[in-house]
């Protein structure tokens, strides 16, 4: 990206800084505030969800529509593959093994026999030679297994129609049912409900009476023990041979001759299975569906926090309660296009789970599923600091949920071992009030309703029943899923639903509070009972900069400096500092920081006093890791001080940090910019953040983009800055709305001369009548911006003054440079002696000899001047005089401080 070209002399910009009307943003009430931070921040993540378009329409559009077809490339694989049949859905056989204990152990509930005389559909009297032979087979049956059955079959129940969809909930021993079409549909959608089912088929053909009957029974349920299955079919069949037997002996005009068939219960054909995928992998795949948005929502305001921008939104005054609802407001949007999308593209496939379905009731389940989804990402966004953790975590959350939806409700096996009492009950009560459990229950109840089933008599597929406004308030009684959690955790789909809701406010408020108690990078945090405090509603803390506020600061933290071993000027700006006196728009009494604990503990401001005043502008000098950006970050209220408190225009950092940020404007050390926005965007952006607004804002972003020469690029994207362009766009914002107080860290690092000059310039105007503070490495932009100089080393402060203080003071006042003819050294070093005697040589490694000259010694310098000039011993090529720089000031200031820590 190119910037202004077109005026590169400086001189040519004189201009006067136009200024905001600062009264309107204190005419503004907080609430109105608020509304402004909300509807800027409403349009930021608007315009960034747009400028990521690609991945808006991922979230929203395409991901339902792969799902859609991912499940239906599925549905025809499992048909092509398992072939034309395959066992009853899983779902029925192991539930039954607990309910169904067969004719041996009686315990469980199930029908042991049904039986029925009647062949298909037809409608018949009930066989009193049938009841006569079942009757027999019961009392032999009893005396052998040690039964007590009902021997009277006029006491045998009867069922009829009304008990189809009957779920057994006591022993019924044996039961005469009106058909065998009947059997059939009641064996298949009850299997392991029922044991055996016998159709009696009696001819009579002249004196012949043929016996004809046949078994039905449970394959399933013996899956794995074909023998004992096939010994009790076995037993079942000799038993009722025996009495036919019996009947027919006991009847002298019966001649009888027998035919015996088993049959298994009917098996759904696999491809009448319908929806079985969608029905058992459904939930699994829209979970993953709804959690490409989760994830994008852990990223997106991870990242936001990694950068620090959401803190220097902070520091410019937006409410965390704007932050959040911000965020939601968007989320809400792209989750309610999901959920339109995947009820859409549902329809469009014609899956009976949507058709089937009470629109709105789908609209609620997979919307507030979202919502709490995205509720759960913002809570793990508060314990989370890196991009690259929040995608982990993400994935962690995708991994449980996935096996939510994996085991409860398409593993019938797995739920069970999980829904059983062997697991401790208060597991199974937390985790049933997790979305992903509550959205797999009501997608099961769902499609145990709206799915398509078969009719296998006519083989033909029948939509379910379907699942309306009514049924929210009904447990499914057919739904595997309560037969299996009856006896420990009941809910209706609407109470699962009204759990997701709870969902969502639970981690909301978890949200707003671990954002304000988990301390953030900075180690910043709220104490865990900030609700309580009187600050938190409202209530004003008393404010003090004056000599009380000091006197008290000072006892409170007493100062810790060595009189004896402290920079003169220093010792005097303490007691300025600590002046009754000092008026002082910003103090620093004591103020510390130390990192880490135990021996790891670092102290990197070791006990600042400082006073800055206004129309000035001072600069931190210190080599990396002296603790200038430390006591910048203290002071914006980024990091919390060890000991001491900084005051801004009567208000305390430890009392009122928020009134004290809004004095501030701060260009932290690395440019806090959304890649994806212009330069115009981002000071709108932080201007309504700030809350002022003024006339003439147009004209003000259009003079300061001007003066640091980036009007012409206002509406590029800063991806599309260089290093030097973001730095002048971070430091325009750092003066957003004219606060008293700006501080700038390392504001011209990476940029160019020219435009460093820019910089210097506006700074230089924008100094009147607020205190600027710069820290910098930079001698030449000390020397030129600089009212004030600090040099620090290792915490503490070393030196202080103005340039020219600090030169007279620490340095030598003026050096001076010779070269020497070839092999002249020896000589040229005999003359300066012989000139200046003691005199000290400081360099002479490149070919030039420099020698530096003390304040006692200046009286030698103009004879010596002479000599050079004249130069009458032909021994000197070139020479030179100057005065000595800030930089070696501070190489000096710095040294001695290292030499003294070595001393120690
Ligand atoms: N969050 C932190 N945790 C631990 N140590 C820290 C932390 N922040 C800063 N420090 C340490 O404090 C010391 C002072 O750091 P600071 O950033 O204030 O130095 P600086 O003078 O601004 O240096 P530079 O010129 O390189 O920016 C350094 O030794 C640094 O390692």
């Amino acid at each position: 990206m190119t910037e202004d070209k077109n005026k590169n002399n400086i001189d040519d910009d004189d201009f006067d800084i136009m200024l905001w009307d600062n009264n309107d943003s204190k005419k503004n009430s907080g609430f109105t505030i608020w509304k402004k931070q909300l509807k800027i921040m409403l349009n930021k993540n608007f315009v960034l969800q747009l400028r990521f378009w690609k991945s808006t329409l991922l979230m929203t559009i395409i991901t339902p529509l792969i799902v859609m077809i991912l499940l239906e490339l599925l549905q025809l694989l499992a048909v092509n593959q398992n072939g034309k049949e395959i066992l009853h859905p899983e779902s029925y056989p192991l539930s039954g093994i607990e309910n169904c204990k067969g004719p041996i152990n009686l315990e469980g509930n199930c029908i042991n026999l049904m039986f029925t005389n009647c062949i298909d559909g037809a409608i018949c009297q009930r066989d009193s030679e049938v009841d006569k032979i079942l009757e027999n087979y019961v009392e032999k049956n009893n005396e052998r297994m040690g039964l007590n059955w009902e021997t009277d079959s006029s006491k045998w129940e009867d069922w009829d129609e009304t008990k189809l969809s009957y779920t057994v909930t006591k022993r019924h021993d044996v039961i005469h049912v009106p058909n065998s079409n009947f059997m059939y549909d009641y064996a298949l959608n009850h299997q392991n409900y029922t044991f055996f089912g016998v159709l009696f088929d009696i001819k009579k053909d002249n004196d012949i009476t043929n016996y004809r009957y046949q078994i039905w029974y449970n394959s399933t349920l013996n899956k794995n023990q074909t023998d004992t299955l096939g010994s009790r079919v076995l037993s079942v069949s000799r038993g009722i041979d025996e009495a036919i037997a019996s009947y027919a002996n006991g009847n002298p005009n019966i001649k009888a001759s027998f035919d015996v068939n088993l049959k298994d219960y009917p098996k759904i054909a696999q491809e009448n299975l319908g929806e079985s995928v969608i029905s058992s992998l459904g939930s699994v795949f829209f979970f993953c569906s709804a959690m490409v948005i989760f994830i994008n929502c852990l990223n997106t305001i991870v990242a936001e926090k990694e950068s620090k921008i959401r803190f220097c939104m902070e520091m410019m005054g937006l409410y965390k309660s704007v932050y959040w609802l911000s965020w939601f407001i968007i989320y809400f949007v792209l989750i309610f296009i999901n959920t339109i999308a995947t009820i859409a593209f549902g329809m469009l496939f014609q899956y009976s789970f949507f058709l089937n379905t009470n629109i709105f009731i789908l609209f609620i389940l997979f919307f507030i599923f979202g919502i709490a989804m995205i509720t759960l990402g913002f809570l793990l966004t508060t314990f989370v600091n890196s991009s690259r953790s929040a995608v982990l975590s993400g994935i962690f959350v995708l991994i449980i949920g996935f096996l939510f939806q994996s085991f409860l409700f398409s593993n019938a096996y797995l739920a069970y071992i999980w829904w059983s009492n062997s697991v401790n009950s208060i597991f199974r009560y937390i985790f049933s009030i997790l979305p992903f459990f509550n959205f797999g229950r009501v997608y099961f109840d769902i499609s145990s309703k709206s799915g398509s089933s078969v009719n296998v008599i006519t083989g033909s597929v029948v939509k379910g029943t379907g699942f309306g406004m009514k049924d929210l308030s009904v447990i499914p009684a057919d739904s595997f899923i309560n037969m299996v959690l009856d006896l420990v955790y009941l809910n209706t789909p609407g109470k699962c639903i009204l759990l997701m809701l709870l969902d969502i406010a639970i981690f909301i408020i978890l949200t707003l509070y671990f954002d304000n108690v988990i301390p953030n990078e900075f180690g910043n945090c709220q104490p865990f009972y900030y609700f309580l405090l009187p600050s938190y509603w409202g209530a004003k803390n008393k404010n003090s900069s004056g000599n009380e506020w000091i006197k008290n600061t000072t006892e409170k933290y007493p100062p810790t400096y060595d009189k004896n071993k402290i920079d003169s000027d220093y010792l005097d700006h303490i007691n300025y500092t600590c002046d009754s006196n000092n008026q002082s728009p910003v103090k620093v009494v004591n103020l510390k920081k130390s990192f880490g604990s135990g021996k790891n503990k670092k102290e990197v401001v070791k006990g600042s006093y400082l006073s800055f005043d206004k129309d000035r502008v001072v600069v931190f000098l210190g080599q990396n890791g002296a603790g200038k950006s430390t006591t910048i970050n203290i002071m914006a209220g980024l990091t919390p001080p060890s000991c001491g408190d900084v005051s801004v225009y009567g208000k305390t950092l430890r009392n009122n940090l928020n009134e004290v940020q809004r004095e501030l404007g701060i260009c932290p050390q690395h440019d806090i910019l959304y890649a994806d926005m212009t330069a115009m965007e981002h000071l709108r952006l932080y201007t309504g953040l700030k809350g002022v607004t003024t006339d003439n804002l147009d004209k003000i972003l259009e003079q300061r983009l001007k003066a640091v020469k980036l009007w012409t690029v206002k509406d590029a994207r800063t991806n599309t800055y260089s290093g030097g362009m973001k730095r002048r766009l971070s430091m325009i914002i750092a003066t957003i709305g004219d606060p008293n107080v700006v501080l700038l860290d390392e504001p011209t690092t990476g940029m160019d001369p020219l435009n460093r000059r820019y910089v210097w310039k506006f700074i230089e105007k924008f100094k009147k009548n607020r205190c600027i503070i710069v820290t910098t490495h930079s001698m030449e932009e000390a020397d030129a911006l600089g009212d004030d100089i600090i040099i620090m080393a290792n915490g503490d402060i070393k030196a202080m003054g103005n340039g020219v203080h600090l030169k007279n003071k620490f340095g030598a006042g003026y050096r001076i440079s010779m070269i020497a003819k070839e092999k002249k050294i020896d000589e040229v070093k005999n003359k300066v002696q012989e000139f200046v005697p003691g005199a000290k040589l400081e360099d002479d490694s490149a070919g030039a000899l420099i020698y530096n000259f003390t304040k006692e010694q200046l009286k030698y310098i103009p004879e010596f001047i002479k000599y050079l000039d004249s130069n009458p011993d032909n021994i000197i090529s070139n020479w030179g005089v100057s005065q000595t720089t800030l930089e070696e000031v501070f190489l000096l200031v710095i040294q001695d401080s290292s030499n003294r820590k070595m001393k120690k």
